[in-house]
């Protein structure tokens, strides 16, 4: 079996194509800008810079440091000219250390940001599911799983989550249309962050994903586009891909979008289909494979560690020590 991760890292790419995952301030200013506001307080929106240490680096963002980058002790390595009144900094003054208790600082300690709050939805076995939480529960996801929505509440999937005391939403309820706002604001009031499918069947409600931009992942298994979209779940997959012929196979990881499979790709792996190969022979391979993929994944996007390149590819950061991406 051939199983590589099929990720080939980058170092350190250039600020100007990296964006965090949130959307910058305003919208007009690149995504490194950097405002000053004036010479006494600093209100400084800031979005993640790269290339550079990680005792210096802030999560990005809305961060409003007032009054602790007072002026002359912001010292910025490396400034650029601007196009307007922001300038383009790669790196920030060491005051910056003391607003660690202002917002989520990186440093060598480990990750100092808030823990996140994590719902998965699913809709059979939640071998995905289990995987994910015995992660989190080892701290190698910096997440806690608080609600599990499913269509099908008698499912193993949430059999486990009964047993482990979590949260089971039934979404939608029968045969009717559920309101998709009345689940968001579920969610909502359980502090959800992150949205994680595993193996959940129907198309998700337009407003949940309007009200979780880049926080919705799903696992697929199978290398998308290819094979993916409606009537693409299950073993149907796996009988696809031996039937088409092809000679590898794996999980995909993807933002959700309002389509089925259609959001852009995060991470993949891949493995191999042998001639003898069975649906269920496959599907047992890539799913063996999505486990630790999901883990990685979920990783990243609970520490911040996604970034999207300016045509819209989702990368992650290897880790806060050093600048590759995959
Ligand atoms: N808005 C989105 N919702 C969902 C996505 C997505 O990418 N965007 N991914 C799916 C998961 N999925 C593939 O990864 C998937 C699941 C189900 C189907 C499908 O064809 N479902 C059938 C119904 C099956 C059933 O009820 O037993 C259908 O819609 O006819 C395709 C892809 C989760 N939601
Ligand atoms: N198109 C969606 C789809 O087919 N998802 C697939 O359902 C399985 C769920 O397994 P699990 O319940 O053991 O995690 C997984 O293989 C996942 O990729």
């Amino acid at each position: 079996m051939i199983s590589c991760r099929g990720i080939s890292s980058h170092k350190a790419l250039d600020p100007s194509i990296l964006s965090r995952r949130l959307p910058v301030v305003s919208s007009h200013h690149p995504p490194w800008l950097f405002h000053h506001a004036s010479a006494t307080s600093f209100n400084i929106h800031l979005t993640l810079h790269t290339s550079f240490n990680p005792r210096r680096l802030y999560r990005k963002s809305k961060l409003e440091l007032w009054g602790l980058l007072v002026g002359s002790s912001v010292r910025s390595e490396q400034c650029g000219s601007t196009q307007s009144q922001g300038l383009r900094c790669k790196a920030l003054g060491s005051k910056a250390i003391a607003s660690e208790e202002v917002g989520s600082v990186k440093n060598e300690d480990g990750w100092k940001g808030e823990r996140k709050k994590l719902a998965l939805f699913l809709s059979g076995g939640g071998s995905n599911f289990r995987a994910l939480h015995n992660a989190t529960l080892e701290n190698r996801i910096y997440g806690d799983i608080v609600a599990v929505v499913s269509d099908k509440p008698g499912c193993k999937g949430c059999d486990y989550a009964n047993e482990h005391g979590i949260l089971v939403i039934p979404y939608p309820k029968g045969k009717f249309v559920s309101d998709g706002m009345k689940l968001v604001q579920t969610l909502r009031d359980h502090g959800v962050d992150f949205v994680l499918l595993a193996g959940y069947l129907k198309l998700l409600p337009v407003e949940l994903v309007q009200a979780y931009p880049r926080s919705i992942l799903n696992i697929h298994p199978a290398l998308l586009p290819a094979f993916g979209g409606k009537g693409y779940y299950g073993l149907k997959v796996h009988e696809a891909v031996i039937k088409s012929g092809a000679r590898f196979s794996g999980p995909t990881i993807h933002f959700v979008d309002e389509k089925y499979d259609h959001g852009p790709i995060l991470a993949q792996r891949v493995v191999q289909v042998l001639p003898s190969d069975s649906p269920n022979d496959l599907a047992t391979k890539v799913l063996k494979e999505e486990h630790g993929l999901y883990v990685e994944a979920a990783a990243a996007l609970c520490e911040d560690r996604i970034f999207w390149r300016e045509d819209g590819v989702p990368l992650i950061r290897k880790s806060w020590d050093e600048a590759e991406y995959y």
